[in-house]
């Protein structure tokens, strides 16, 4: 007799063994006993670090798991996202990364147990996905002196919110800002000089920052954020802490659609990954979603 025929439900759990420098041993332990008690079985995949979308995508394929979850930062539940985007599966998260942004913004509890609870539960936030660049974006993306401040921070050894401090200065002096952005958008075009564009889904950053009072995850549209030159210590304070930003610093356009370019290469970002320097990027909302269990 097959799982199926049993009545065996299974999910896929996709842990990251690395993320956060935390052990998830105890973690899977508990959400393996969590979900026998429902009569179902955890099939358990640990990321790789390469090849995990297409791992991901066949082990899904193949086990057919009504729910996957994702037990990782934020760059976990991307690489998750990305590879089932077409299925319409239920996605759970159980936060363990150095970073862990999409979890703040999904309000999801900081306690294990009930962590494990609201993944295997039954409410749902069906996210918007954004394409940069035909890079899967989820909360918070940005090209300017955040994307500066991350590329420098990923290449020092101090880690955490002191990494973060210790690596402003120099990228207030390194930095290349003020930059032009050009947005194109459906309605108009708009020529601004700025220290940081930010294409949000979300309203905070991973850091707590609610840069964009305006923004749902699952409202069918995304906000470009264009922080303009003025009191940049102001700025960078304000991305590194739990504050809100005066509404004075920032122009804030409501888009489906977009095209922004620079005159010079400018520092990129994707939810908190550093890509690289670019000139233009191309973002448009995607006709999937990711429907993520939530509180
Ligand atoms: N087994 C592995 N070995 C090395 N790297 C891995 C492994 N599995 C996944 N990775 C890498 O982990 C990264 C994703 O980490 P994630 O964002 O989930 O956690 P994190 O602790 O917040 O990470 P970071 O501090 O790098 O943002 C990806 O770059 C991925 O390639």
């Amino acid at each position: 007799m097959n799982k199926f025929m049993k009545g065996i439900k299974e999910i896929l759990l996709v842990v990251n063994p690395i993320s956060g420098d935390i052990d998830k041993k105890a973690m899977v332990e508990d959400f393996k006993a969590i979900a026998a008690k429902s009569n179902t079985e955890v099939f358990l995949y640990h990321t790789k670090g390469e090849k995990d979308i297409e791992n991901v995508r066949r082990i899904t394929s193949e086990r057919e798991p009504f729910r996957i979850i994702a037990a990782g930062g934020d760059g976990t539940i991307k690489m998750v996202a990305e590879a089932v985007k077409e299925l319409n599966i239920p996605l759970g998260i159980i936060p363990s990364g150095s970073a862990n942004a999409l979890a703040l913004n999904l309000n999801l509890p900081k306690n294990l147990e009930e962590q494990i609870g609201v993944a295997l539960g039954k409410h749902f936030l069906d996210v918007d996905l954004i394409s940069i660049n035909d890079e899967l974006g989820l909360h918070m993306s940005d090209i300017g002196i955040n994307a500066e401040l991350i590329k420098n921070y990923e290449s020092s050894s101090f880690r955490g919110k002191f990494g973060y401090l210790l690596q402003t200065i120099p990228t207030l002096i390194q930095s290349k800002y003020p930059f032009k952005f050009k947005v194109e958008t459906d309605k108009n075009i708009i020529e601004e000089e700025g220290v940081l564009l930010a294409i949000a889904n979300a309203s905070k950053y991973g850091t707590g920052a609610k840069v964009n009072p305006q923004g749902k995850l699952d409202d069918g549209v995304f906000e470009i954020l264009i922080f303009k030159n003025l009191d940049l210590l102001e700025i960078m304070k304000t991305l590194r802490n739990e504050m809100s930003l005066s509404p004075d610093f920032i122009k804030i356009l409501k888009v489906k659609k977009a095209k922004i370019t620079c005159t010079e290469p400018v520092a990129f970002q994707v939810d908190g990954e550093y890509l690289g320097e670019v000139r233009e990027l191309n973002v448009k909302l995607l006709p999937e979603k990711a429907k993520i269990a939530i509180p």
